[in-house]
């Protein structure tokens, strides 16, 4: 499913109207009059006397309020309409519609002052239903008083609250509340799901979502497709087609090297390991410090691996290179980072690799915190990257603090994707992807239950395994996302609230490609 910008949904608007010759007050027509549809499939049939408060804002989402506020009165509700915004800014499609309202009722009212708010507000609470009309795609910064004041009133009533294309004071880009925002029941929202709809905290505020055929034309859509998707249903057993083919063999699903491993750290590697195994890639082998392989020789079983020399014993460093370029030579894929550790001279070998390799590449953990600092390997190396940090991480890689990482999920992967042409997988809830070319693809699987020790060893290994099929990139990487968070909510369904281990996730990924649930 398609997530828009508030500017791209404006661009939509706009090519709507002035290339296919739509009439703006016709999309304003058909937002209000399916959202009253919606309102009355949920809230009715009958909407006799039901208590309806419709709270407008200045611009066009008050215009979709006026409309809802017609509809519902022509089938009998109590409608009060609430202007928060002098009656003289309000123009356009919006005033044509404001004024057949006026035609319709006198119950109009207009909050100018903190008087008049608290009449409006005492009406709020005796509502049964209240239209949140206020501020739509065209809020620009923090919400500003009256809507503030109307915005808190809204939230401390009981009424079912129905959003008007987003909940005001919603970021429609970022998923950010700017101050504060309508806690809904329901919104309708228009043409597309706004993308801040899809990420937290906004997804939070929404409640269902119901999306509304304004009737954009399609071709236009075609013309100037969205430049962010949520990531569901996928049809998993898609990619093991090959599998059913009686001449396959396992040279097909690719040799995946994983590399990392140190004092303390050689579960991680196992684990990314087995999980590409799981997902079914040909062969794997793990490249691991000398003094470390036979702990890994016991730990794995299908998967082989590779003593590498050490510059301490223990840990990867410089002195392993030459042999670690061998080993990726004619492999599609490695992982590089999990347990790897940042000590000695690892950092520099992780950006040697980089400046040699050019097959895919996905880096994880201390893989990444050895890019810090260094990023201008990432823009010069040959090697096509995924990189897959936590917000933490990824703070490290940008210089930003966590929580501004996580105010702008979206924007910061976009951003980092775009400059330095490399694939990035912001985890946590919801999950981001983005693509060197700026695309987005939020996942909508995974609980919290998959903050434990490993989850991202498996997720690592997991994208690894299925890059080496061959499978491409934009499927492969939201796919692997996806999966590992399904088996995630699988398990949880299954077993209840109890905590969950990273490997797990493993058994159930496998039921889930199989495509058969246990009984
Ligand atoms: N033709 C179109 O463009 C259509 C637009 N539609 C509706 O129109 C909405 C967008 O309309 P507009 O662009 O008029 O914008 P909005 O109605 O979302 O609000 C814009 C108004 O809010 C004020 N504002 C912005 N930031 C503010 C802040 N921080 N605090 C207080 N006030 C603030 C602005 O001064 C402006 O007057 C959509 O969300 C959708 O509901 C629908 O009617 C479908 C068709
Ligand atoms: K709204």
């Amino acid at each position: 499913m398609y997530l828009v910008t508030a500017e791209e949904m404006r661009a939509f608007d706009a090519t709507a109207i002035q290339e296919y010759g739509i009439p703006g007050i016709v999309l304003m027509e058909n937002a209000g009059r399916t959202t009253f549809h919606i309102m009355k499939t949920r809230l009715g049939p009958d909407l006799q006397d039901l208590k309806v408060s419709v709270v407008a804002g200045p611009g066009n989402n008050g215009g979709d309020g006026y409309v809802i506020a017609r509809y519902l009165i022509n089938h009998g509700a109590e409608v009060e309409t609430f202007l928060l915004s002098p009656r003289d800014k309000i123009q356009g499609d919006a005033l044509i519609n404001l004024k057949i309202l006026e035609h319709m009722t006198s119950r109009i009212f207009h909050v100018t002052d903190s008087e008049s708010m608290n009449v409006a507000a005492r009406k709020w609470r005796e509502s049964e239903v209240i239209v949140d009309a206020i501020l739509g795609t065209g809020l620009n910064s923090e919400v500003r008083s009256p809507y503030r004041d109307a915005i808190l009133e809204i939230n401390s009533s009981q009424a079912i609250r129905v959003a008007v294309d987003l909940p005001s004071g919603l970021d429609a880009d970022t998923g950010k509340i700017l101050g504060c925002a309508v806690k809904a029941d329901i919104t309708a929202t228009y043409g597309f799901k706004k993308v801040g709809m899809a990420v937290y905290p906004g997804i939070a505020y929404c409640g269902d979502i119901e999306v509304v055929d304004i009737s954009i034309p399609l071709p236009a859509i075609e013309k100037n497709p969205p430049q962010a998707m949520l990531y569901s249903s996928p049809n998993a057993a898609t990619y093991y087609g090959l599998r059913m083919n009686p001449e396959a063999h396992k040279g097909i699903f690719g040799h995946l090297l994983v590399i990392g491993g140190s004092p303390g750290k050689t579960g991680a590697p196992a684990m990314a390991a087995h999980a590409a195994s799981r997902i079914g890639a040909g062969l794997v082998t793990v490249g691991v410090p000398a003094a470390l392989n036979s702990i890994l020789e016991v730990k794995l079983t299908e998967e082989m691996t590779a003593p590498l020399p050490e510059s301490v014993p223990g840990f990867l460093g410089i002195t392993a290179l030459e042999r670690l370029l061998d080993l990726a030579e004619g492999k599609r894929c490695v992982v590089l980072g999990p347990g790897l550790s940042t000590e000695y001279d690892i950092p520099e070998m992780v950006q040697r690799f980089l400046s040699s390799y050019t097959g895919w590449l996905v880096i994880d953990a201390d893989g990444l915190n050895a890019l810090s600092g260094r990023m201008d390997i990432l823009k010069s190396t040959e090697a096509k990257v995924v990189l897959t940090p936590h917000p933490g991480e990824m703070a490290r890689l940008t210089g930003k603090s966590p929580r501004e990482v996580q105010e702008d999920r979206i924007g910061t992967a976009r951003k980092f994707a775009v400059d330095f042409g490399v694939w990035v997988v912001l985890k946590g809830a919801g999950t981001i992807t983005a693509s060197p070319d700026g695309m987005i693809v939020i996942n909508t699987t995974g609980n919290s239950w998959m903050a434990s020790g490993g989850q991202g060893d498996v997720l690592s290994g997991i994208l690894g395994g299925l890059l080496v099929q061959n499978i491409p990139p934009e499927e492969a990487i939201p796919f692997g996302v996806f999966l590992h968070g399904l088996a995630a909510d699988s398990l949880l369904e299954k077993v209840g609230n109890s905590p969950m281990l990273a490997t797990d996730l493993l058994q159930e990924i496998r039921i889930l490609l199989g495509g058969k649930r246990e009984e």
